[in-house]
């Protein structure tokens, strides 16, 4: 192997770079949450450490009433409730202070977590239930309507109820056997096309993941306060907040995003730590878009979910040049972050994601040929190790197409250079990403075709400066139609959350597809960004 760029030329695969991953032997069982817990008295910081700010109250929970909380929660829900391992339930909640609590009860107690994206339309949110089958619910006030009945009910998190439930009875853990092979959590990705896939992940692709984490911990003199500006249903936020735990930081918490009131928390609590997808760099590297806060404590960004473009990586440095942005790069299917950068020495590599993090292996793969390529060749990435997901629920033939022989087949081009670092430079798979958000074109189609006034459509990605891409719609209407742009945007936003809504409509005559009758996409939206304008094609 060669020691600077992790290729060998003899297996034709990259091997990571970073310290190895400490991990119990796959065979003991453990759960997630008693591993994490393990990984604490790493740290100096003592148990009475914040762990959760809520960023609008800013009431507390030090780590250790965290933990108590937690053990309380999971011994409430299986005597009061009937919660017993490899149970499924789905929370549909956005980031708030329970959240993190939650999760590690279930974690604990061998119950499968499945996040859901509380914007979600009921029809969504039906479908998702249909993949993962919950017996629960944990949600919110302003969301348990859009929910069917399940068998164990639902519970609100926002609830006097839930608090007595974190808060009230014995203590004494109890501690299913769970194995780490055994899946821990359900979370959704739209795989590369169609509608969303549950992606099963077990105790231990979450531990691996947070083991990376772990393996290039840095020694810090006082703990970081960590702002996950980026949503708990999704991978990225996740797994976070479980690192969070394993590393004794503090988070402050927030439940939507707004620029000002980000600031204001950043400022407010100190901040050393921001995670966020591009559309928050973008924002911030505005002109005065920050004058009059006092960011001086701001250490490192963490930016994935999306591809920053270079010219934003470099108004940020413009702009806050002692800020180190790491970039990362992940997929739920491979439990958050596989490649990332570390330290503040790899931060001004503009236009890379990063390095292979602890334990992973990759593959850069000619699709045409199937090919192993050498360094500095483009191709799509194929990645392996332990965070690399268990499979789709009750989806052979998706999971056989997305893993092959312990593969995982990102959908992404990329290519490595001579010092292991990796660049994406194009998507093999058929997905918009909006503001991070996965948005699949299958799924927008599938609904306009629906509509009577509409003969075909095409969905594809457009380059928007802040959102990163925004879903556009070529639509052939039916002769007699003379339905508008603002009639379809509306037809669709009824159906589906926000993020999905369709941003721009063009009329066309027809839509160009090859002889298997597969959409030409890209010839679409080259002909769109050749023009710049919108004429009938
Ligand atoms: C903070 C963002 C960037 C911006 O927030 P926003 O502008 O308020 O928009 P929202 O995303 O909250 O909501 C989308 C739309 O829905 C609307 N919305 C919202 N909730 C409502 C509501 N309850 N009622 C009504 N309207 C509403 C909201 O107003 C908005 O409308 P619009 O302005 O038209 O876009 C937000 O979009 C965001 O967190 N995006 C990141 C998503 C994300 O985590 N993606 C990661 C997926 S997993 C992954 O790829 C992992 C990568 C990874 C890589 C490296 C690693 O090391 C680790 C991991």
């Amino acid at each position: 192997m060669d020691p600077k760029s992790g290729f060998n030329s003899v297996s034709r695969t990259f091997h990571s770079l970073r310290p190895s991953l400490n991990l119990p032997p796959p065979h003991t069982t453990i759960s997630t949450a008693t591993y994490i817990l393990s990984l604490r008295h790493k740290s100096p910081s003592p148990d009475s450490l914040t762990f959760l700010i809520d960023s609008t109250t800013s009431y507390r929970i030090s780590h250790s009433n965290f933990i108590q909380r937690s053990q309380t929660l999971a011994t409430n829900l299986i005597t009061l409730h009937g919660l017993t391992k490899n149970h499924t339930a789905l929370v549909l909640s956005p980031n708030i202070i329970q959240v993190p609590i939650l999760y590690f009860a279930l974690l604990s107690i061998g119950v499968v977590v499945s996040p859901v994206n509380p914007a979600s339309t009921p029809s969504e949110i039906s479908h998702l239930i249909n993949l993962s089958k919950p017996i629960i619910a944990f949600t919110t006030s302003f969301s348990f309507h859009n929910l069917p009945k399940l068998p164990l009910g639902m519970i609100l998190i926002d609830s006097p109820e839930f608090d007595s439930l974190t808060m009230e009875g014995s203590t004494s853990p109890v501690s299913p056997v769970v194995n780490q092979s055994d899946v821990a959590a359900i979370l959704y990705s739209s795989g590369t096309t169609g509608k969303s896939k549950g992606v099963m992940l077990t105790h231990r692709n979450i531990m691996a993941s947070v083991a990376a984490y772990d393996a290039v911990r840095i020694p810090t003199e006082s703990p970081a306060v960590c702002l996950p500006m980026v949503p708990y249903f999704h991978v990225y936020g996740f797994t976070y907040l479980l690192k969070s735990v394993a590393m004794l930081e503090t988070l402050v918490v927030m439940e939507r995003f707004g620029l000002e009131k980000m600031l204001a928390a950043l400022r407010r609590f100190r901040v050393t730590h921001l995670v966020v997808a591009p559309p928050v760099v973008v924002a911030m590297s505005k002109e005065r878009a920050t004058e009059g806060y006092d960011l001086s404590s701001l250490k490192w960004v963490a930016c994935g979910g999306a591809p920053l473009g270079k010219d934003n990586f470099d108004a940020f440095k413009a702009k806050f040049p002692l800020v180190s942005i790491l970039q990362g790069y992940g997929l739920t299917e491979s439990t958050a972050g596989v490649i990332r950068l570390v330290g503040p020495d790899e931060d001004s590599r503009a236009g890379t994601t990063g390095r292979l993090v602890s334990g992973m292996e990759a593959k850069i793969v000619n699709p045409n040929t199937g090919d192993s390529l050498s360094p500095g060749v483009q191709g799509e990435l194929w990645v392996r190790g332990p965070p690399v997901m268990k499979g789709y629920v009750d989806d052979p033939v998706a999971t056989a197409v997305t893993l092959v022989d312990g593969w995982l087949k990102t959908g992404d081009i990329c290519y490595f250079d001579n010092e292991g670092f990796v660049y994406v430079v194009d998507r093999l798979k058929e997905l918009i990403k909006y503001k991070g958000y996965q948005v699949a074109p299958a799924e927008l189609e599938q609904l306009l075709q629906s509509h009577p006034e509409i003969k075909d459509a095409a969905v594809v990605p457009y380059p928007d400066e802040d959102a990163g891409q925004v879903p556009l719609a070529f639509v052939v209407r039916q002769p007699q139609s003379s339905m508008g742009e603002a009639e379809i945007i509306d037809f669709v936003a009824k159906q589906v959350a926000p993020y999905k809504k369709i941003r721009r409509v063009v009329f066309v005559h027809s839509i160009p597809k090859n002889a298997a009758g597969k959409i030409l996409r890209k010839d679409l939206l080259n002909k769109i960004i050749a023009k710049e304008t919108f004429p009938r094609l």
